[in-house]
Parts: C-alpha cells; structure tokens; sequence
C-alpha cells in the first residue's frame, strides 16, 4: 500500500523549496500526496496531487490522523497549536518538521542524515516518531565540516556567522531589497555623474539609512541595506542570543555527542538566501593540513573543499557561487598564529536546501524506504 503523506506548508518559501527539490528527486513517485492548507480548505491542490486533488484543512485532526507520515513547513505557532492535539487524538505516525518547536524534546531526532544517520537508526530502532529540522547554521555548518566532529578532534569550536535576509523568512528578503533600492535611488543622479564626490554619496546614504520609516524597517527593526545587525532570534537575558545558543545545543544533540564547547556571534548581513561562518577550531591534537583537507572532502557526497588562494575563494566560495545549489564548500583551511592545533575554517550553505528542506526530504525518503 502506498504510503498516504501529509504535506503542510508546502506553498511557503522553504515548503515551495521542498516541492521542488522533492520533484526532482521523484519523490512523489513513491507517496501518495495528501495536500493540507491553513488558509485554503477546498482549493485545489498543487500539480503534484495524485489521488486526492483537494486542500484539506490543517487543523482538521480526522484529516491528519489519515497520514502515516505528516511533513510540514508550516512554522512553530502551526506545530504548537497542532501536535499535540493530534498525539492527543492516538495518530501514531511520523511527524517530519522544519520548526524549532519539538527540536529538544527528549523524544526527537534533529534531522540530518548525512552527519546523524547512525543517530537516527537508532531512534528508528527503538520506535522513535519525531523528525525534526535543524537550525539552518548549524545543519550547513554540520554538512561542511561534521567529518572533524565525526573523527573526534574537535575541543572546541567558534563560530562567526554571515547569515542571509531569508532566515527571517520572505518578507525580510523583501524588505532588504527594497532597502538597498531605496539608497541606490536617493544618489542615483550623484552616481550618475564620475566627477561626484564619494564623501557626499556616503553622507547621503547614511541620512537616507537613519532617515528610513517604521515601514522601510519593519521586518529587521533597523537597516540592514549596507549595514549589518549582530543580532538573531530572541535575547536570552545572558548575554547570548538564540541563535547562538542553538550552535551548540544542536550541533551536540544532531552528533549524539557529549557537550562540546560551541560559542561564537551570529550576525545577519545583506546577504539573500546563504549563511556564512567563519570557523575556528581547536583540535585535540596538531593533524597536518592535508589530513584535514582530505577527510573533510571524503565526507559527504555535497562538500567541497576549496583551495585557500585568493582566485578560488573569491570564485567559490560566496553566497553568490553557492546560492540555489546542494554544494557546501569549505575554505579559508589553514592552521591559525595560535598554535598548531587551531584551525580556521570558511563556510557557506544555502539555508533554505540543507538549511531546511533537504534534511526533510530525505528523511521522508529514509522512512518509506527501510
Ligand atoms: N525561513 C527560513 O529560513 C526557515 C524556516 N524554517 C521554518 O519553516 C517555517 C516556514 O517558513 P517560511 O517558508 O519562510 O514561511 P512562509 O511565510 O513563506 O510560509 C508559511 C505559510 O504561510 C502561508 N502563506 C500566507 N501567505 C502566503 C504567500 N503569499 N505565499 C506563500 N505562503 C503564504 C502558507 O500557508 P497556507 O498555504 O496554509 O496559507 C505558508 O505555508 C518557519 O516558521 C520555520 O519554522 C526553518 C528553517 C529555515
Ligand atoms: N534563525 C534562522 C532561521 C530559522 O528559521 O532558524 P530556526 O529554524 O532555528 O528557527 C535565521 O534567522 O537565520
């Protein structure tokens, strides 16, 4: 019998990049689709629909409770008014989740077969229902350099963080477009004309950024058009932000790993859908440059290493080179002034494919093919 899955969220940003990658890797070839909206009961569903060509409604329990897996992308509020009630109601399937929401209950995997499959046979072995998406950082940082943690040799790690406007979902992509037109606009006629003065279209462009309305600002807060905001998701009072928390709370929890030490900055940029870091590892032991280079290429079939020159990492290694592909590079190797055991590290993943839909994917694909 055809395995029935519930798919909601799949018009959103990262569920339409889930229905795409899940088109291309035929994935629909092995389900049968049942499609859900929280906004559109009755419509008709999207082209991939087979037997059942009607949105259902994602709040109707007796509906949900027909799937045997349910994946969605729908957000944290959708998971937390609707997961329980459905535990509630006995539905016993497999819940595949892009939220933060269930992320560290005891009773979920964080999802991220390439680095955790060990990790999540074994919560499949003993009857585990959960699957959730990891932060968007940490599951790029993870496909980049997992071999180094695989292996081990990790003490500890530091993280910078470069990440994109899609983090905060579309409308703040939106938002930073705008921006950044809104400031080319206000020197247009002084860009115009060679003989400007760049001191006065910088002194133009900072009125214009401190000048910007409520509106212009409304999704970041502030500007973030050539600026930056070290700053993302909630204020834990201590001094750390959620986001940084997340880096070392999930990179352990995705390993099964005891409590490496992983602390660092994350800092939204104008970049639109890729996160960056900047790495800096200390080793358990000095493992010559080459050794690393080499374990971190043969560890997953999407990394790559990048030569540490200026021509390669200029060529490879940006948000502009890697957006809208599976490719993790890693760059920047080098061992760091502070001994030989410090390694730095450049990486870069598009944080809506590994970042949240493919984990996804791919952990439907685990299940309906064991
Ligand atoms: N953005 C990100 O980088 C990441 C997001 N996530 C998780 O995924 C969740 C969803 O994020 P994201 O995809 O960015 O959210 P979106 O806002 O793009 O989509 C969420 C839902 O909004 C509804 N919606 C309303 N208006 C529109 C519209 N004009 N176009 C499309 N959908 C619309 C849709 O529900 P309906 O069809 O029922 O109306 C859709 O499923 C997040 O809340 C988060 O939990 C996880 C990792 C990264
Ligand atoms: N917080 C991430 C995006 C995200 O959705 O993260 P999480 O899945 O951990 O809530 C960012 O803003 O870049």
């Amino acid at each position: 019998m055809t395995t029935l899955v519930g798919l909601v969220g799949w018009r959103g940003m990262v569920g339409s990049v889930l229905m795409e990658r899940m088109t291309a890797e035929s994935d629909f070839d092995l389900i049968e689709p049942l499609f859900f909206s929280t906004s559109n009961a009755g419509g008709a569903a999207p082209a991939q629909a087979k037997n059942e060509k009607t949105l259902q409604n994602a709040f109707d329990i007796d509906q949900l409770k027909r799937c045997d897996i349910i994946i969605t992308a729908q957000g944290g509020d959708y998971t937390t008014e609707v997961y329980p009630k459905l535990r509630a109601a006995g539905w016993n399937g497999h819940w595949i989740d892009a939220a933060s929401t269930l992320r560290m209950a005891d009773d979920a995997v964080i999802i991220l077969d390439p680095v955790n499959r060990p990790v999540i046979d074994k919560a499949l072995a003993s009857g585990g229902k959960n699957w959730i998406g990891g932060n968007c950082t940490v599951s790029c940082m993870l496909m980049g350099v997992g071999a180094l943690y695989k292996a081990g040799l990790v003490e500890w790690m530091s993280t910078q963080t470069y990440q994109a406007a899609s983090g905060g979902g579309a409308q703040h992509m939106r938002e930073l477009l705008t921006q950044y037109g809104t400031l080319n606009a206000s020197v247009k006629s002084l860009l115009d004309d060679p003989k400007s003065a760049i001191l006065e279209i910088d002194r133009q462009v900072i009125a214009k950024q401190r000048s910007l309305s409520a509106e212009e600002t409304a999704n970041f807060g502030v500007p973030l058009g050539g600026s930056l905001i070290p700053w993302i998701d909630k204020d834990l009072g201590n001094g750390q932000s959620k986001e940084e928390w997340k880096g070392m709370a999930e990179t352990n929890k995705i390993l099964g790993s005891g409590a490496i030490p992983v602390d660092g900055f994350c800092v939204r940029v104008g970049a639109m859908r890729c996160h960056s870091q900047a790495l800096t590892f200390k080793l358990k032991k000095d493992v010559p440059l080459a050794d690393i280079e080499a374990m971190i290429a043969a560890d997953n079939a999407w990394v790559k290493v990048v030569p540490n020159t200026r021509e390669a990492t200029i060529r490879d290694l940006t948000p502009v080179a890697v957006t809208g592909t599976m490719t993790i590079p890693v760059g920047r190797l080098r061992k760091l002034a502070m001994g030989p055991e410090y390694l730095g590290a450049f990486t870069i993943g598009d944080q809506l494919l590994w970042g949240a839909a493919e984990p996804l994917r791919r952990m439907l694909r685990i299940l309906i093919e064991r």
